[in-house]
């Protein structure tokens, strides 16, 4: 490519927002944040990029091949954040240790991962999330679910659905059945990207008997409310599986005081693309959207890497999907209406900022001309620019 064809490019999987879509995403970003805190969670900042070995200790080595790299002088190898649930542990570990637990803790920020882009999925995209550091129990899990739906609702979503899932229930399925250790990691992967084809095939080439091979290829299909956990609790004979389970059950019990368990039903078919996840997984979809919108879970393990044992779990909501799916849905986001603008007659600048100062002390939202215009001009400008009053300083 010639120099000038890059010059007014941007790089692949990345974005613009432009005014309009800025203030749609700042107003969203803003009512989380309200809520987050309303929550009782305090908000972090860490690094746009860390250390390699970070997110490797954090996350385990898969995480590499979908980073982006770079080096540092001193020739250590840097990566854009891929999420922030791994530098949130690491701050935890290094920073918060004295910290009563359960410690809550929140973030708005972009993140960074090699993806195939399209609408909706960039390279580089924006979340709002929380850990929750410290409860080991459903209660703890039960608040994160809760917290995704009251996030998508704060954003104007109304129809959405979160599909909660446990790691724990086919991890129990596959240890019971002696899968190699080549043979789970295939498993996981043709579940995670729902090809039951490919997952058929691995497992008939398998030495499974031809009940383990049903039950681990009909694990997608189990899907649906609490009838489908007790019909399935059934099925498996394993510990492991069935305290999965049970933990499930737990944690709708809770949203159901939480009022949000319309919202909630159960596939244990959802294995998250991170390998940190120990327990209740969970993934928000909307029509019209054909990725999730929001996505969590536990990672019980992750700061025991970084030198603290410590349980957590939490989820992220991808911003830009929020606002493609409001968009997509026909919901328009409330903005601050532009209020008023000045225009003045050559010589009344100083009245006119005198005017302004005054007018957004009182926090109205004001813009000032930058030259003289007459009555008309200053109408039309109003007009053009979607300020519902004119103030002109005239003579
Ligand atoms: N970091 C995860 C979401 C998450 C937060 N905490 C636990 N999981 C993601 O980007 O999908």
């Amino acid at each position: 490519m010639k120099q000038n064809d890059m010059v007014l490019k941007i790089p692949y999987g990345t974005r613009d927002f432009l005014p309009q879509e800025a203030k749609r995403k700042r107003m969203i970003e803003n009512a989380i944040a309200g809520l987050f805190t309303r929550w009782g969670y305090d908000e972090v900042v860490t690094p746009t990029f860390e250390y390699a070995e970070t997110l490797v200790a954090g996350a385990g080595n898969d995480i590499l091949q979908d980073m982006f790299k770079f080096f540092d002088k001193s020739n250590q190898i840097l990566v854009l954040r891929p999420d922030m649930t791994t530098p949130i542990a690491r701050v935890a570990a290094t920073r918060l240790k004295e910290d009563v637990l359960p410690v809550k803790l929140f973030y708005l920020t972009n993140v960074f991962r090699y993806e195939q882009a399209q609408a909706g999925r960039q390279c580089e995209f924006y979340q709002a999330g929380v850990e929750l550091l410290g409860g080991a129990d459903a209660a703890a899990d039960a608040e994160v679910v809760a917290l995704a739906v009251e996030s998508m609702l704060e954003a104007g979503l109304q129809n959405f659905q979160i599909s909660l899932g446990q790691v724990r229930f086919i991890n129990g399925i596959m240890e019971e059945s002696g899968l190699s250790a080549g043979e789970r990691q295939l498993v996981k992967h043709f579940m995670v990207s729902r090809d039951l084809v490919g997952l058929g095939e691995v497992l008939q080439k398998s030495a499974l008997d031809a009940a383990a091979q049903e039950l681990l290829q009909n694990i997608p299909l189990f899907y649906g409310k609490e009838d489908m956990l007790n019909r399935v609790y059934g099925l498996v004979r394993n510990e492991t599986s069935r305290q999965a389970l049970t933990n499930l059950s737990s944690i709708y019990q809770l949203l159901t005081a939480y009022g949000v368990e319309k919202y909630v039903n159960f596939d244990l078919g959802i294995i998250r693309d991170f390998d940190y996840y120990t327990g209740m997984v969970f993934e928000g979809y909307t029509p019209g959207l054909g990725f999730p919108l929001c996505g969590g879970g536990r990672y019980d393990k992750m700061l025991a890497s970084f030198g603290v044992d410590c349980p957590a779990t939490g989820f992220a909501l991808g911003i830009e999907r929020v606002l493609l799916a409001l968009e997509r849905q026909g919901i328009s986001v409330a903005c601050e209406p532009k209020d008023i603008y000045i225009g003045w007659l050559a010589g009344k600048l100083p009245q006119a900022i005198g005017e302004a100062g005054r007018l957004r002390r009182q926090g109205r939202t004001v813009e000032l001309a930058l030259s003289p215009q007459t009555e008309a001009e200053a109408e039309a400008e109003r007009c053009q620019k979607g300020y519902g009053t004119l103030l002109y300083i005239g003579g």
